[in-house]
């Protein structure tokens, strides 16, 4: 692996707008996105998103078996993980990587590559959670899981070499910049 590769890491609440800030920022600087595998259906299973690789549980049980995993968490009885591949595939790129992941996985990363792991801690209080899920339709029992896991996620910020709230987006990802560009 290309030792001069970074790793950024956005990781916070969820529901915070990990998702969109990642897409937004990595396209603008390139990153090269590592998609995770999990056993959580799409949330349209009509029009599957893009987000992960959507693998059956008998899938993830056999490679984890394997060996084939970074890591993996298990969250609310689905499983997520990293596959090696996938991060080598990204890392022999030309571009810097970002990675999504749960404190869990941030934790596992920043422990197996050090430095060049760039933990992004993004975060919004609970109500803006909620509001901004159920305007985007998310149903009830989805929002009320992401909310039962604030108070554990919103301790890891201490953690991350960086923490941003996202109010606004367009300052957020302003501040989003100015952090990319000071490890280039
Ligand atoms: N600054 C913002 N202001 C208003 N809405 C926002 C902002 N940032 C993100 N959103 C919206 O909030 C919702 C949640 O965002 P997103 O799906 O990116 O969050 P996430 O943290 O990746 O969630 P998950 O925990 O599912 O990974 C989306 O509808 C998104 O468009
Ligand atoms: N430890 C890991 N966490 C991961 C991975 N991929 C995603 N995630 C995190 O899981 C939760 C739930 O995600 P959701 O999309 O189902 O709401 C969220 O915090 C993700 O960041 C992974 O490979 N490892």
């Amino acid at each position: 692996m290309d030792s001069q590769k970074r790793m950024f890491v956005f990781t916070g609440t969820s529901g915070s707008g990990r998702k969109t800030i990642a897409r937004k920022i990595g396209g603008e600087f390139g990153l090269t996105p590592v998609i995770s595998c999990t056993t959580r259906p799409p949330r349209n299973p009509a029009k599957p998103d893009s987000d992960y690789h959507y693998i059956s549980a008998e899938q993830f049980e056999e490679w984890e078996n394997g060996g084939l995993f970074v890591q993996t968490s298990e969250i609310d009885r689905h499983k997520y993980g990293i596959l090696n591949r996938e991060l080598e595939r990204a890392l022999s790129g030309e571009a810097d990587v970002s990675l999504i992941l749960n404190r869990e996985g941030a934790s596992v990363v920043k422990r197996l590559f050090g430095d060049r792991v760039v933990r992004i801690f993004i975060y919004v209080d609970k109500q803006t959670v909620r509001e901004r899920l159920e305007s985007k339709g998310t149903s009830y029992e989805v929002v009320n899981a992401y909310l039962d896991h604030y108070p554990d996620e919103v301790t890891y910020r201490k953690s991350c070499e960086h923490v941003v709230e996202n109010v606004e987006l367009s300052r957020t990802l302003e501040q989003l910049r100015g952090i990319i560009r000071s490890y280039r």
